[in-house]
């Protein structure tokens, strides 16, 4: 499942080169990081809305939008998700309790 999370990027990446008049994303990095994250804060506040009215459909459809536009936001920033992924990899297993006892001692 996490290949269309590289697969994705991919395209991200191409998007790069690609005409705005033709692209979402290409539309998008031509705006630069302040409409990158709008919409990432956008699509956040939809989400937030969604699982508010609790609708399954609706919930996964809004975390998608969010997902891919943070997507957007890692590669206008050279970063790619696997970054991410192993990052939350690297946390599997330890407790959010004990990681910000660990912080504060
Ligand atoms: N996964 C997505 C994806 N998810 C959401 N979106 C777009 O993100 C936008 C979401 O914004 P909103 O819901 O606020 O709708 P909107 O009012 O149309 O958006 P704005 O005009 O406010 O920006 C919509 O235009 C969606 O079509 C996406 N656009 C593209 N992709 C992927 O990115 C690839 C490249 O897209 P292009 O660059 O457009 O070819 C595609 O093949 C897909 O795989």
């Amino acid at each position: 499942m996490t290949d269309v999370l590289t697969r994705l990027a991919e395209v991200l990446e191409e998007r790069k080169a690609a005409d705005p008049d033709s692209s979402y994303v290409a539309k998008l990095y031509a705006k630069g990081l302040d409409a990158i994250l709008k919409k990432v804060g956008e699509e956040a506040t939809e989400t937030v809305m969604a699982a508010k009215d609790g609708v399954p459909d609706k919930i996964v459809y809004e975390v998608a939008d969010l997902w891919f536009h943070t997507l957007v936001l890692l590669a206008h920033q050279q970063l790619r998700p696997e970054a991410v992924l192993a990052e939350l990899d690297r946390r599997f297993g330890l407790s959010g309790l004990e990681e910000k006892a660990s912080r504060t001692k």
